[in-house]
C-alpha cells in the first residue's frame, strides 16, 4: 500500500492542510499533518455550532461504518497554547489511497478560539508516535502506525514548499522530489517527538571555512572553533509548528546580522524592517546541507502598515528543545522512517 496527497499552505504558510476522506460514504476533510502531535481529531457533528465558523465536520452517524468506542474520550493541549478535545470513533481513513479501516478518529465536543477562527483548519492528523496520544482509557494509534505494516516501506515524507503545494507521502521515497542523497539521523522517540540532533548550523555566507586548522593563528575577533559551524542543534522535526523555535544564542547570533533587527515584547518575538534583507540559515545532517533562503525567514508582517515584519526564527525559550517547524522542513526533502524499533529522520536538499 502507498499513499500520495497534496499539502497545500494556508497564507504565509501557516499551516499546510491535506484532504482526507473519512468513513462511508466518504466525507472530505483538510487536515493539518502533525509531527509534532499524536491525535486524529476532526471538528464534527458534535462540535458546538458557537465554535464552528466555516469549517468542514465529520458526521459519524451518516457513516455506516462508524463504531463508536465506548467510554473513550480525548483532551489536547498544543505548544501554541490551542487546545480541543471530546469523543472517540474508529472509521474508514483513506489519505491519498492509504487507507486504513479501523482509525480512531478524535471527534471534537471543544476546541480552543483559535481553531474556531482557522476557518480552513477541519482538524488534525497526528504524526509523532502513539505514546502520546491523549485517548483514555485506552490509547489510540496513530494512522501511520497503523497503516505501516501495509506499507510497501514503513515511511512517509514531507515535502513542504514556500507559497506552493507540496506533498506528504505514505510507503514509498519519491526520488524525483529531492537532490543529492538522503542523510539519515536517529532519531530518540522516548519523549514521544521525532527528536534528532542536526550536526551544526550556520548564519549567513558560512563562515565555516574558518575552522581551527585554517588559521591556527587565528586573529582573536575570528570566531572560535566552538561557533555554529560546528555546534549541534536538539529539536523536534514538527510540520505542525509554523516557525523555527531555536535556542538564544542561535537567534541572537542570527539577528544580530539585520541591523534593523529587534526583540520586541508586543510583538512576542524578534521583528525587522519588512525590507530588510535576511541572512540564509543552513543546518547540516551528516554530509548534507540545507540552506533555508532569508526570505523565507522574513516570515509575515506584525500588521497591516506592513513597516515591521516577524521572523520566521523565534527563540525555544521556556520549551526545553528547539522546534524544527515548517520554516525549516520546507528547505528540505525529508524523510520520516519508523520500523517499529528504530526510527530515524532522513534530510535531502531539493
Ligand atoms: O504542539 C506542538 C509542539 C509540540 Cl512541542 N506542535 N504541533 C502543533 N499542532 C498545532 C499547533 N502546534
Amino acid at each position: 500500500d502507498t499513499g500520495s496527497a497534496a499539502a497545500t499552505p494556508e497564507q504565509y504558510d501557516i499551516q499546510y492542510l491535506t484532504p482526507v476522506s473519512l468513513g462511508t460514504p466518504p466525507q472530505i476533510l483538510n487536515l493539518d499533518f502533525d509531527s509534532g502531535s499524536s491525535d486524529l481529531w476532526v471538528f464534527s457533528s458534535e462540535t458546538p455550532a458557537s465554535q464552528v465558523k466555516g469549517q468542514a465536520q465529520y458526521n459519524p452517524s451518516k457513516s455506516s461504518t462508524s463504531k463508536e468506542v465506548s467510554g473513550a474520550t480525548w483532551d489536547i493541549s498544543y505548544g501554541d497554547g490551542s487546545s480541543s478535545s471530546g469523543n472517540v470513533y474508529t472509521d474508514v481513513v483513506n489519505v491519498g489511497n492509504a487507507t486504513f479501516a479501523g482509525q480512531a478518529v478524535e471527534t471534537a465536543q471543544q476546541v480552543s478560539s483559535s481553531f474556531t477562527s482557522d476557518t480552513n483548519n477541519d482538524g488534525l492528523l497526528g504524526l509523532a508516535f502513539s505514546t502520546i496520544n491523549t485517548v483514555q482509557p485506552e490509547q489510540q494509534k496513530t494512522f501511520f502506525d497503523n497503516i505501516r505494516d501495509d506499507l510497501d516501506s514503513p515511511v512517509w515524507t514531507a515535502d513542504l514548499k514556500h507559497n506552493e503545494p507540496g506533498t506528504y507521502n505514505f510507503g514509498f521515497i519519491d526520488d524525483s522530489l529531492y537532490t543529492g542523497k538522503i542523510a539519515y539521523t536517529d532519531v530518540d522517540s522516548s519523549d514521544g517527538f521525532w527528536m534528532i540532533t542536526l550536526d551544526s548550523y550556520s548564519v549567513g555566507s558560512s563562515t565555516s571555512n574558518l575552522s581551527s586548522r585554517a588559521f591556527h593563528h587565528r586573529p582573536s575577533t575570528f570566531p572560535s572553533p566552538s561557533d555554529s559551524a560546528s555546534t549541534p542543534l536538539t529539536g523536534i522535526a514538527d510540520t505542525g509548528t509554523t516557525l523555527a523555535l531555536l535556542p538564544d544564542s542561535v537567534c541572537t547570533e542570527y539577528y544580530s546580522q539585520v541591523s534593523s533587527a529587534a526583540n520586541s515584547q508586543t510583538a512576542g518575538g524578534y521583528v525587522f524592517d519588512c525590507d530588510a534583507t535576511l541572512p540564509d540559515f543552513t543546518y547540516t545532517v551528516g554530509s548534507t546541507t540545507i540552506t533555508i533562503p532569508g526570505e523565507y525567514i522574513n516570515y509575515a508582517p506584525v500588521d497591516t502598515t506592513g513597516e515591521q515584519c516577524f521572523g520566521g526564527i523565534q527563540s525555544d525559550a521556556d520549551i526545553g528543545f528547539s522546534i524544527f517547524g515548517d520554516i525549516a522542513l520546507k528547505a528540505a526533502f525529508v524523510v520520516f522512517e519508523d520500523d517499529g524499533s528504530s526510527p530515524r529522520l532522513g534530510f535531502a536538499q531539493k
